[in-house]
């Protein structure tokens, strides 16, 4: 992980670089439509997570954050968050899974009003707590595609009583956040962190939804040859006429020398598909936490396992091939070495709809427990928001022309 030093201020070249959080801070200091309300941020405390702090405070928030893994907390972006008025920081540098488990209970009793949540940790805490009250939450807005799929499985067992907007499935943040900016900076991390180059190289990228599609995409893009495995005929078919190799993983695993999982599922590489990989295989993750490549099960057939250098880590097998592990099966493009998450340019919108998700939860219309999508309305707010920032403009539709779409008897209009 790349600790930033800039002394007095970790988070001033990330400013310029947000415009939308930057335009929703300032209207937000105006409005000051989060005022008496607590957030829980639970993400990766890094810089631009630091920018959502800063503009949720700026909108009149006392913010409570917190790390969703204890490898991606930045220590210069805690301190510097953790040192102003209005936020408090649960995490510190170096912290292990059990001192984070700490962090999210102490953050809890302080009762926040709102979370804002990455993986959706800190509210399966929430319920998984007997003795905690769910009463005063006027509601969660989950970023990631595993938290919304863990919401969603609390809602089916009955136990979910509050409203969760479902943020990753808002098309202002799946459509870059997941295609974008996982697929360049993984791709990116792997390449810096190994010095290998990708062209003429087999990728195999296992799960084709908008994280794998944007790796797998990228990949040929530089002149890999893309191999995808799926589990939905859907996407697999996608992946197929989008030109890319649709294998089972017992076949692609003879023919990769990257193997990348995306699919927010467990042990998706393991111990039969380790038997048959190529000496010199690589492999990394970037879907869910550490659990989609079975590290226990390479380590089992491993005579030797070897720390080569920061971020990566070789099992020399017993007939003599070598597979090396990227950042240890945890996100490559998070925990990695040189990992710095995804570009600001994404995570402004990603965060700007995390922030009027939560905002719609303060001082919205009261909303009934479950999973929801983020209102058209607000998905729009922040595309506009974001054209604007680039500087793009764009057409906007005649009256006849709104005339003709709103019509079914079109004859009588052209
Ligand atoms: N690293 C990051 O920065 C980052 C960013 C965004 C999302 N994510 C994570 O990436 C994962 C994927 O996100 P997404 O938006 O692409 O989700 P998605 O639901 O769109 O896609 C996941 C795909 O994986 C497939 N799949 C499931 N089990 C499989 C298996 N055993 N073998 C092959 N394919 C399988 C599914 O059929 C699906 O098509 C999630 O865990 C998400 O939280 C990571």
């Amino acid at each position: 992980m790349v600790e930033r030093h800039h002394a007095d201020d970790p988070l001033a070249r990330l400013r310029e670089r947000t415009p939308v959080l930057q335009t929703l801070s300032e209207a937000g200091a105006e409005d000051l439509p989060f005022e008496g309300t607590a957030v829980a941020v639970s993400s990766h405390l890094e810089p631009k997570t630091g920018i959502f702090v800063e503009t949720l405070r700026d909108a009149g928030a006392e913010v409570l954050c917190t790390a969703n893994d204890p490898e991606s907390v930045h220590g210069d972006v805690v301190a510097h968050l953790d040192a102003q008025p209005g936020i408090t920081a649960f995490a510190e540098p170096g912290m292990s899974e059990a001192d984070l488990d700490r962090a999210h209970r102490e953050l809890l009793d302080r009762e926040p009003d709102v979370l804002a949540t990455d993986g959706a940790e800190l509210l399966a805490k929430l319920y998984a707590d007997p003795d905690r009250s769910t009463d005063e939450i006027r509601g969660c807005t989950e970023q990631t595609t595993s938290g919304v799929s863990r919401a969603r499985a609390m809602e089916a067992d009955g136990v979910l009583d509050v409203p969760v907007f479902a943020v990753n499935h808002t098309p202002m943040k799946h459509w870059f956040d997941n295609v974008h900016g996982t697929g360049e900076s993984a791709l990116t991390n792997v390449m810096i962190s190994t010095n290998t180059v990708l062209s003429g190289r087999t990728v195999v990228v296992a799960g084709y939804g908008y994280v794998g599609r944007g790796v797998a995409t990228k990949a040929r893009a530089i002149g890999a040859n893309t191999v995808v495995t799926e589990v939905d005929p859907r996407k697999a078919i996608r992946a197929h006429m989008d030109g890319h190799r649709v294998l089972p993983m017992d076949e692609a695993a003879d023919v990769g020398d990257l193997f990348v999982t995306a699919t927010g599922n467990c042990r998706v590489l393991r111990a039969r598909h380790f038997e048959r990989m190529s000496d010199g295989a690589m492999l990394c993750n970037v879907g869910h936490r550490d659990v989609e490549v079975a590290v226990a099960e390479l380590a089992d057939m491993a005579t030797e396992i070897t720390d080569l250098e920061e971020g990566i880590t070789r099992y020399s097998l017993a007939d003599g091939r070598e597979i090396d592990l990227l950042a240890e099966g945890k996100l490559v493009n998070l925990t990695g070495p040189y990992s710095q998450g995804h570009p600001a340019a994404v995570m402004d919108s990603t965060f700007g709809a995390m922030f009027l998700a939560a905002r719609e939860l303060a001082v919205g219309t009261e909303r009934e427990p479950g999973v929801h999508q983020l209102p058209e309305r607000l998905d729009r707010d922040i595309a506009r928001l974001k054209l604007d920032a680039l500087g793009v403009e764009i057409d906007s539709l005649t009256d006849l022309q709104q005339r003709y779409l709103d019509a079914w008897q079109r004859d009588e209009i052209v």
